[in-house]
């Protein structure tokens, strides 16, 4: 039986008299990897800043796990499992590359400082918890052997792999990935397509945007596609290559 993870119904998105979401329907099932593309402008920065609460829908329905969350503030979106990155990395580079992951488990934290002043048992276990989680997520993203490495030493590719891990370590149900290839060259796009592919067998499905289209036909189960804000296309990506309307609107005729 399939399980939606992520449902959106009727989504829109107006800034003023620009409107930039018109009426997006479309579902994240598990184990699933789902690409959202399209041309310059035509909405997809704007739908994960919606999904993930950065901006309020104008009308529309978000559900996460059958619950609906557009009127949620974004901290509670992830606490309930839906995460992001954004499409610049923010990274602390005086910290290793652990201490930023850890900073990732904050929302899902059950202890209150109360409980860590004192020690307490719960939050003892719960301290071990989180470091298990987090050598499971660096594992997961290629940066064990860097735990300890500052961020600001890293390289920029590595310090993108870091913006997943830290996304990853709230345990998500859902993770939106902003272009995570952007500025990436070859042999690190393909690293990175082996990556989304382990998160999305390890139980976080993902909604990924990227303009890189050898990436997204390799790494995404469906693809929907928007132009001007509407939803044109929706399919797999053999579908996707053969369809009309997006090859006029955005591939063109190479792809
Ligand atoms: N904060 C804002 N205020 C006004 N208009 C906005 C705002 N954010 C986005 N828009 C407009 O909404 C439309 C969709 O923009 P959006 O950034 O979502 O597109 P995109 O597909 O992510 O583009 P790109 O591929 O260039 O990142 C555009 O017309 C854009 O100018």
């Amino acid at each position: 039986m399939t399980t939606k993870v992520l449902e959106v119904k009727g989504l829109c998105k107006s800034f003023g008299g620009v409107r930039a979401l018109r009426d997006l329907s479309f579902t994240v099932n598990e184990n699933e990897v789902l690409g959202l593309i399209g041309p310059n402008g035509s909405g997809k920065s704007t739908t994960v800043n919606t999904l993930s609460g950065v901006l309020p829908p104008t009308a529309g329905e978000i559900r996460l796990g059958g619950h609906p969350v557009q009127n949620l503030p974004e901290w509670d979106r992830v606490a309930m499992g839906l995460t992001r990155t954004f499409q610049t990395a923010s990274v602390f580079p005086e910290f290793t590359v652990r201490e930023q992951v850890v900073l990732g488990c904050e929302a899902t934290r059950r202890s209150r400082p109360i409980a860590s002043a004192f020690r307490l048992k719960a939050d003892r276990a719960e301290e071990q918890e989180i470091a298990k989680r987090v050598d499971t997520v660096l594992e997961l993203t290629g940066l064990t052997a860097l735990a300890d490495a500052k961020v600001g030493v890293i390289s920029a590719a590595e310090q993108r792999f870091l913006m997943i891990a830290t996304a990853l370590a709230s345990g998500p149900k859902m993770i939106l990935l902003d272009e995570p290839a952007a500025g990436m060259i070859s042999h690190e796009r393909e690293t990175l397509t082996r990556m989304i592919r382990r998160i999305c067998d390890s139980g976080t499905s993902v909604l990924v945007i990227e303009h890189h289209m050898a990436l997204i036909m390799e790494v995404c189960d469906r693809i929907v596609v928007l132009n001007f804000g509407a939803q044109i296309a929706e399919g797999t990506p053999a579908e996707i290559r053969e369809n009309r309307a997006v090859i006029d609107a955005y591939l063109g005729e190479a792809a």
